[in-house]
């Protein structure tokens, strides 16, 4: 992907379901749980580089002993910063007290982080700023154990004031106006209430506090609290929590926007935000890794017994595509294939734009994670090419020679690493305009492969501002003088805001909005930008189920192609002497590589949730009126 993009959170819950002398026994260490959290945060570090946290529980400790950790860090490697600090700790106690070292129990009851039940997070923000305060996971704590609720998620709630304004309702006066704040004082509010209500039957059946602790810890119904706390949550979420007695839980937004897998055994169970997290980390094969249904949520209660159940009923699934095309890590062995057949059916488009000659074509690629894709590209070009030979030798079979034959042969379709990103480049540069030259240096090219008879096709997964493509891409790939540049996307064209966890939430920074603009206003048609304008004030007020997306009709008048050719030029810095043309991959295109995945809404403005209506309401209300924030 050549625009930076923050999106997404991680997520990774594990509970180990046997004492930790069995993990001692078998894997030759107690810390056995904590190595495998480093192992599934590192393997999801593609999904947040804001900043990182983890956070454990002990089971069944003494009163007066702590048995809540959590570290936190916003620094540049935060996954490396929480382990270096996880292990200095415990470190420091093993090497004050050798005699810890083979003694689990002694581990247990004075080492901190070592426990039973686990959550982390990775972080790219999509709500308030990027302190420390805004790290997940949080903590909610109480002198009750039952009460203590620890939350972190991957998600972006599109109604957070108003969520927010509920608590304040309910007489609450939460400390910060961070959303996952909001959320977790939702759930908690409801969690006091579920304790209250059992301690009081406890107290009717005449249990002692002390006698109805452990009934409130087995009787606390997860699900219940999940229900009454997501009443009015619009967004997509996967949000994970722990309770301070052991209890835990992962719960899916209704539509399945946001990813979460889980796994379990007799020894574990775990939860993360990507499958192949889970079948590296535990070794295990693909068919074992289930997807967590919509609306649902995996209870893991602390006596072992693990249920998925569902919270709300899940209405369409609309899985975020985004997930496919580029966020998730290509290992999996569905977005494989799927990244892969996103670039064998954008091929036909590709041929048109170099009309046919592939002989005078090299093939390419932004690295990396358009890598995949380039290799369904190249499939099907060698297909193409088959055809081709195969044609001409049916054709010329009398005649054919042996020496035409292995001429015919040698043809190939000729693939070539081009861009080279130059990673450590980026740092020195700061948004200052007058640096362009250093930018232009973010991606390298490879001299000497391409002549000035050529076509230079390069694929990237999207793109969104096209920014890099631009200061950079385009204009490095041109001191190769091919004779035209095609660049192609394997996602369909950008054109509304997302607000269920990408942070892309503002209309104007979308090259195609700006294409769509300025097709406009060249054809004098400012009038509809206006009406639009005008129908999004007039619908300010209106309840988020009745809001209609007016941004379509700024993109209407004009087929994909018109707006794609517009892109191309907006794209193309005066300088550049080879052709430059775009081509994207269809809506229906992407929905056949990807079927599990159908939720589109930045490229068709087709919102699974009504806060989403609101959204790009409020984003093209901004825009109009020259406001750069965002949306929800
Ligand atoms: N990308 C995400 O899932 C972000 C989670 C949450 N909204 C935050 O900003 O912390």
């Amino acid at each position: 992907m050549s625009d930076a993009i923050k999106h997404e959170c991680g997520i990774a819950l594990l509970r180990l379901k046997k004492p930790l002398e069995f993990y001692k026994e078998k894997y030759g260490s107690a810390f056995y749980g904590i190595q495998k959290m480093y192992l599934l945060m590192e393997k999801q570090h593609n999904r947040g580089q804001d900043g990182a946290g983890f956070a454990s529980i002990k089971f069944d400790v003494e009163a007066g002993e702590r048995y809540i950790s959590r570290v936190r860090s916003n620094k540049a490697q935060p996954i490396q910063d929480i382990f270096a600090q996880i292990n200095k700790r415990i470190n420091e106690e093993l090497t004050l007290h050798p005699e810890y070292n083979d003694n689990v129990k002694h581990q247990k009851d004075n080492i901190p982080y070592i426990g039973e039940l686990f959550l982390g997070h990775v972080r790219y923000g999509t709500f308030g700023k990027n302190n420390i305060e805004s790290v997940h996971p949080f903590l909610r704590q109480n002198n009750w154990m039952h009460r203590n609720l620890i939350v972190a998620g991957n998600f972006n709630m599109t109604n957070v004031t108003e969520l927010f304004n509920s608590l304040v309702e309910l007489g609450q006066h939460p400390k910060e106006m961070a959303d996952t704040v909001t959320v977790m004082e939702k759930i908690g509010h409801f969690l006091d209430d579920e304790v209250t209500d059992l301690y009081q039957e406890c107290k009717n059946n005449g249990l002692s506090k002390r006698e109805a602790s452990p009934v409130i810890a087995e009787k606390l119904d997860i699900a219940k609290i999940l229900k009454r706390a997501s009443k009015g949550w619009d967004g997509g979420y996967a949000m994970a929590g722990l309770l301070g007695h052991g209890d835990s839980f992962v719960f899916r937004d209704p539509a399945g926007i946001r990813p979460a897998y889980f796994y379990e055994d007799d020894e574990i169970v775990v939860v993360a935000s990507e499958r192949p997290v889970i079948q590296t980390t535990f070794n295990v094969p693909f068919e074992k890794v289930q997807e967590l249904q919509p609306g649902n949520a995996l209870i893991i209660k602390k006596n072992g017994t693990v249920s998925e159940q569902e919270i709300i009923t899940p209405t369409v699934k609309k899985a975020c595509s985004f997930e496919r095309i580029y966020f998730s890590r290509g290992s999996d062995a569905e977005i494989y294939q799927e990244r892969k057949e996103l670039g064998k059916l954008i091929l036909p488009e590709v041929l048109k734009a170099i009309e046919n000659d592939t002989d005078n074509t090299v093939f390419s690629y932004i690295p990396n994670t358009a890598e995949t894709s380039f290799y369904g590209m190249i499939e099907a070009a060698n297909d193409f090419l088959n055809q081709r030979k195969n044609k001409f030798i049916l054709d010329n079979r009398k005649t054919l020679t042996k020496e035409k034959l292995e001429e015919i042969l040698s043809v190939k379709i000729r693939t070539e690493k081009i861009a080279i990103k130059d990673v450590k480049l980026r740092t020195f540069i700061t948004e200052d305009s007058s640096r362009d030259d250093l930018v232009a240096h973010v991606y390298d090219v490879t001299y000497g492969v391409i002549k000035p008879t050529d076509n230079l096709v390069i694929i990237d997964d999207s793109i969104v501002r096209g920014t890099t493509l631009k200061k950079s891409i385009l204009k490095m790939m041109d001191r190769l003088n091919p004779k035209r540049i095609v660049v192609v996307s394997s996602a369909p064209q950008i054109r509304y805001p997302d607000c269920y966890g990408i942070d892309m939430s503002t209309l104007d920074g979308f090259v195609a909005f700006q294409a769509a603009i300025t097709l406009l206003k060249e054809k004098k048609m400012t009038n509809v930008i206006d009406e639009v304008y005008k129908k999004c004030k007039a619908q300010e007020k209106t309840k988020d189920s009745e809001v209609i997306n007016y941004v379509k009709e700024i993109y209407a008048p004009f087929t994909d192609e018109e707006i794609s050719t517009k892109i191309a030029t907006l794209l193309h810095p005066e300088e550049i002497k080879a052709e430059v043309k775009i081509i994207y991959q269809t809506v229906d295109n992407l929905h056949i590589a990807c079927p599990k995945n159908l939720g589109d809404w930045y490229f068709t403005g087709d919102y699974p949730t009504p806060g989403g209506n609101r959204v790009v309401n409020r984003a093209f209300i901004n825009f109009y009126e020259g406001k750069n924030a965002r949306t929800y």
